[in-house]
């Protein structure tokens, strides 16, 4: 039988075509069949149109891909970084005020009882990933430190040790630009730190677009926010969702207990490859944004109508939910 590559193409064509018109639970349902078929990027049908190779020009330990299938938008300019940045200075903290544990340097933390650092938060288990404690009412994680007696090796040291997983970053129908998985990440494993300017809180509200504002939590001083718009990595283009499979802890492993600066995002459960990566930004967030409507596609989704007024039964469902999501964490 002989093939006609013209046709062949033709029909590809259209194959795209109706792809990127699809709704976006079509191509979400496409994206995982592709990725299970193994089919590559650029390849026959495939509808993948990559702009950028690697955003993080070689920071991450992957290159993270950016695609647009939808327009011709380009992402707006800002600096990668996956570091936080501190040009104020706020988190240059005396070093006698780490925690540190005093365990050995041949054992790993995990698989004792009697380290302090894992006593005192949510702990990892022997693959790396977070059994969260709901008891924890901080959502926070202490790794070990620079000053514990344990190695680089210890079990107890992960979100420090940067991002593992394969993301890659695509234009999403309705909500700008997404962030979605190129593998399969297991419940609890750790997907990326959110990174961008330190600043106190004083400067980070204000005129400042807090559209990619994120506020740590401090314990016994002013919040201080982490800007993710002027500089960030890949989980500055993390979107909310009313049904997210991923979580945010705040993390310590170079600063002084009280203060938990480290926003650090973990798989709620397990995230299938080609699956977009979302979080609950909070009731908060949406309390000050009444005029972005979500866009999860969620069926229960508490904010896809107009909020003018912070009354009537969907604010009092998103109220109710986050009453519980706070008591769970
Ligand atoms: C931290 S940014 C996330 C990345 C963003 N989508 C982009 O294109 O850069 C937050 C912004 O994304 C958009 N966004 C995130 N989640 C959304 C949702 N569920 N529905 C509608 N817009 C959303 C809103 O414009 C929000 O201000």
């Amino acid at each position: 039988m002989s093939i006609d590559m013209d046709q062949l193409d033709a029909m590809g064509e259209s194959f795209a075509q109706l792809a990127t018109n699809a709704p976006q639970q079509v191509k979400d349902r496409i994206a995982k069949y592709r990725y299970y078929c193994g089919l590559q990027h650029n390849s026959f049908f495939s509808f993948s149109n990559v702009i950028i190779e690697d955003l993080s020009n070689g920071c991450e330990r992957f290159p993270v891909r950016v695609i647009n299938d939808m327009d011709k938008t380009h992402l707006s300019a800002f600096k990668y970084a996956n570091r936080v940045i501190d040009e104020h200075g706020l988190l240059n903290l005396p070093e006698d005020e780490l925690a540190k544990c005093s365990c050995s340097s041949n054992i790993s933390c995990i698989e004792t009882d009697s380290c302090d650092c894992c006593a005192s938060g949510n702990r990892y288990n022997s693959k790396g990933y977070l059994i969260a404690d709901p008891q924890n009412e901080f959502s926070s994680i202490m790794e070990c430190t620079k000053l514990c007696g344990c190695s680089m090796l210890c079990g107890n040291r992960v979100a420090q040790k940067g991002a593992t997983f394969p993301i890659e970053i695509f234009r999403t129908t309705a909500k700008g630009w997404g962030v979605r998985s190129r593998a399969g990440i297991p419940l609890g494993a750790f997907i990326g730190e959110y990174t961008g300017l330190v600043l106190p809180e004083s400067l980070a509200n204000g005129d400042r677009d807090d559209s990619y504002v994120f506020e740590t939590k401090w314990l016994d001083d002013q919040p201080i926010c982490i800007d993710g718009k002027p500089a960030g990595n890949f989980t500055r283009f993390i979107n909310h969702s009313c049904n997210p499979n991923a979580k945010v802890f705040n993390v310590n492993w170079d600063h002084k207990k009280s203060q938990l600066y480290h926003v650090c995002i973990y798989a709620d459960r397990f995230i299938v490859k080609g699956e977009e990566i979302t979080i609950n930004y909070g009731s908060l967030w949406w309390k000050s944004k009444n005029e972005v409507i979500c866009k999860c596609d969620y069926e229960n989704c508490l904010y896809r109508e107009v909020r003018t007024e912070q009354t009537g039964q969907s604010q009092e469902r998103a109220e109710a939910q986050t009453d519980l999501t706070e008591q769970s964490q």
